[in-house]
């Protein structure tokens, strides 16, 4: 499902001293099945932006459009758009209030009026998507790690069957593997199931490695939207925003400048391996 938005103008506390411009006429566009992370220094508008991707928040002006419907207008069938539209929020384990991890899951099929049939099936597809056992279903979801929590939650919202996944900070809190693990699976769903991934992260080095494409956000305004590449090729602009291009990229272009060139666009760790074996391998067959 494509995302749509135009000329998007958000102000909290209109009208008062603590008047704040969070989204400055923002327009642009995610085709159907994009991976795109979003980055920006804090207060930059992130947070409020994807609320307005399901309509959570009502716009000051501009207009939405998913899959070609306006979701500004009052005739809207929310419901329907959030089940299409799931959003993880911050720190989502906080979200979870039901006394088994199954039924904090069927919570949301449950409200799209699934079958209690359908809603089992999904149940038992979704905790393996999220690397969780099945024994954890019985389980409060109080039990559980941090980690384990944060799968049941993401449990909750593909169980909706969403075709926009929308993730604010998924791995914020966790420890490198949980991160590494919660970034694979939703990747891996994005591969398999072809769902469009929405993403706010503050780890360039993550951004660099999975995203496709990348928003940047500051001070309430789109100042760039573009493959990986091409935005952390922009290293002054990014660092003007309070941002950074990957850790790697600093040690390729510092090797560079000492005369040892490992190529261009090299963002990952995986990419900078490989550019330093082919660069010990021309050595040796000069
Ligand atoms: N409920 C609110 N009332 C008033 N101002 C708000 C509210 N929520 C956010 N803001 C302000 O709007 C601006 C954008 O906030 P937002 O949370 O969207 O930024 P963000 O980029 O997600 O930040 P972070 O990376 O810290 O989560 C900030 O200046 C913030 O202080």
């Amino acid at each position: 499902m494509s995302i749509r938005v135009e000329n998007l103008v958000h102000i909290y506390s209109k009208g008062t001293p603590f008047e704040k411009t969070a989204l400055d006429n923002v327009s642009f566009e995610i085709p159907d099945g994009d991976f795109v992370g979003i980055i920006g220094h804090t207060g930059s508008g992130k947070s409020t932006l994807i609320q307005h991707l399901n309509g959570l928040v009502k716009a000051d002006s501009g207009k939405i459009y998913i899959d070609g419907e306006d979701i500004t207008q009052k005739s809207v069938n929310l419901t329907k758009i959030r089940g299409k539209v799931g959003i993880v929020f911050q720190y989502p384990e906080y979200q979870l209030f039901e006394e088994t991890v199954y039924k904090d899951i069927a919570f949301g099929p449950n409200n799209l009026g699934f079958s209690a049939d359908e809603t089992d099936k999904i149940i038992h597809e979704v905790i393996k998507l999220v690397g969780l056992k099945e024994s954890v279903l019985n389980s409060s979801p109080f039990e559980l790690s941090g980690g384990q929590k944060r799968r049941v939650a993401l449990a909750g919202v593909i169980a909706m069957n969403p075709e926009i996944l929308i993730l604010d900070e998924p791995t914020a809190g966790l420890d490198p593997k949980g991160r590494d693990e919660i970034l694979g699976q939703i990747k891996r769903l994005h591969d398999e199931k072809g769902i469009t991934v929405v993403w706010i992260s503050h780890s360039m080095e993550d951004v660099a490695k999975i995203a496709k494409n990348v928003m940047v956000m500051a001070d309430g305004k789109l100042i760039m939207h573009a493959s990986v590449d091409d935005v952390f090729k922009n290293a002054e602009l990014l660092e003007k925003n309070g941002l950074s291009v990957p850790q790697i990229n600093k040690v390729v272009r510092k090797l560079k400048e000492k005369g040892i060139d490992l190529g261009e666009n090299i963002y990952t760790v995986e990419k900078a391996k490989n550019a330093v074996l082919n660069y010990i391998k021309g050595e040796r067959n000069a």
